[in-house]
């Protein structure tokens, strides 16, 4: 009697398909809130074949977020764990989860991404060059998928265009079409079809690596070129490799995934947010045409023009707040939790939401309105309550990357058009957030300055 109240609902199926109808319609939080209402802050369900947990609030972001591994651990979907591995980040804890992480961090943090800067400031305007410039309409969802897969793929692989490039792009594609299907190995399932796209796409990554490992043993590579170059460089006290091959694999593979969808949904949604808010749009255009003024032509942005985009990474984290890309996630219960006068038991698993806080007005007043001003005092939220990067130790390590690469879209997509939506600016979660269409637009090149 010491369960949360709430009900199970029907066996496996449980609310999963109530919850997954309201992601797509856009009402999830509406969903949420009626169970406050009916049940409380904290209620049991059952989702995706689990009993489970819902918290809400600052009290249980942080029990979600903070939790050291001995009470809670990160759980991803079975098809997510077959497709990425086992031996990704997602999936490991305590100190192999902490040895990961640092590898992944020598490559992720600011100290190191500031030299990439350039290259990311290359492939962008490749991308505009190619895809938008002599265009009257794109769409821009799929776009910024490509550009920011491309993008990941440069910095993680030193992947060049070229044909080698495109058979990763095509082979991605098909392994992320089943990354959110069920787990059922038959021909033609979807599942089935990414799951044979992730054995090919490991062969491609070991051979990378191979090449990889030569080219620094002969010192043609240096051990901060790549990610790759990078993991093969961290030695551990016996000077032998930090991470095994396979975790080597499994965590260029996740990096994959969690690294280009979650920024190209940002980037479309901001894009989104400027052609309906125009005195954003006004303030975000006199921030980067005052740093394209300071430049030369073809010159690329620095470390230094980032720091002073001030104004429009605010507008991103607003864009953030209001859209969040990851709208929760999972944690499963390993040893019994008390919260809220509640017993969570172990082996249920605890559903976190981002919106919950994101939209509250005791900590976000006038919620619903586009305010990027509010981030200008970042120190002044409680923590746990703007999350759309989670918290705690596992915190979102490619934020920096994410900044960087918005920063630098943003700064050559409104120094080089305008645009209107061409579709109504509805969208939904399948899981991740979908505009209408993709979010068509008609753009139109700005004369340079
Ligand atoms: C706007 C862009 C992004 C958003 C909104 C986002 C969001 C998140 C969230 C919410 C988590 C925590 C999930 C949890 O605690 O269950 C997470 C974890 C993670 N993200 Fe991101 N992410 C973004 C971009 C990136 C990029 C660019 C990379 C890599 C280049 C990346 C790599 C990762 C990894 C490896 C983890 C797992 C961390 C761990 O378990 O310790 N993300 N991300």
């Amino acid at each position: 009697e010491r369960l949360p109240p709430g009900s199970l609902g029907l066996p496996l199926i449980g609310q999963s398909l109530g919850l997954l109808r309201a992601m797509r319609a856009n009402t999830a939080e509406k969903w949420l809130e009626q169970r406050i209402r009916k049940y409380g802050p904290v209620s049991k369900l059952s989702l995706f074949g689990k009993p489970t947990v819902f918290v809400h609030g600052q009290a249980a972001n942080k029990l979600v977020f903070t939790s050291d591994g001995s009470t809670t651990s990160a759980q991803q979907t079975e098809s997510i764990r077959r497709i990425l591995g086992e031996r990704g980040i997602f999936e490991l804890s305590a100190e192999d989860h902490k040895r990961v992480r640092n590898a992944l961090m020598l490559f992720l943090k600011p100290e190191s991404l500031k030299q990439y800067v350039g290259k990311m400031d290359e492939e962008i305007r490749k991308h505009l060059e190619v895809n938008w410039h002599g265009k009257q309409q794109v769409t821009v969802l799929p776009l910024m998928k490509k550009l920011t897969f491309n993008i990941i793929c440069s910095l993680l692989f030193g992947l060049e265009r070229g044909a080698r490039r495109d058979e990763f792009v095509e082979c991605f594609q098909k392994l992320v079409d089943g990354v959110w299907s069920v787990p059922i190995n038959l021909p033609f399932t979807r599942y089935n079809g990414s799951f044979k796209a992730s054995k090919r796409i490991q062969n491609m990554i070991k051979v990378l690596i191979h090449e990889k490992r030569v080219q620094l043993e002969q010192k043609t590579a240096s051990p901060q070129q790549d990610l790759i170059t990078c993991f093969l460089s961290i030695r551990n006290d016996d000077g032998k490799e930090e991470l095994t091959e396979l975790e080597m694999v499994h965590n260029i593979m996740v990096v994959m995934v969690a690294g280009h969808e979650t920024s190209s949904v940002l980037l479309t949604f901001l894009l989104r947010i400027l052609a309906i808010e125009p005195y954003v749009y006004a303030a975000v255009l006199q921030e980067q045409e005052e740093i394209a003024r300071s430049k030369l032509s073809g010159e690329f942005l620095t470390w230094e023009d980032l720091a002073k985009m001030k104004y429009t990474w605010r507008a991103a984290q607003e864009t953030l707040r209001m859209t969040p890309p990851v709208f929760g996630g999972f944690r499963n219960v390993v040893k019994d939790i008390e919260f809220g006068g509640f017993l969570i038991p172990k082996g249920w698993q605890i559903f976190w939401v981002a919106p919950m806080t994101h939209m509250d007005d005791r900590i976000f007043p006038e919620p619903s309105k586009f305010d990027p001003t509010r981030f200008d005092k970042q120190s002044s939220f409680p923590p746990y309550c703007f999350v759309p990067f989670g918290g705690g130790p596992r915190l979102c390590p490619g934020i920096d990357f994410a900044r960087i690469e918005t920063l630098i879209a943003m700064h050559h997509i409104v120094t080089q058009f305008t645009w209107k939506l061409c579709a109504d600016n509805h969208f939904g979660r399948d899981p991740v957030l979908v505009p209408s269409r993709g979010l068509p637009i008609e753009i139109m090149s700005r004369t340079v300055l």
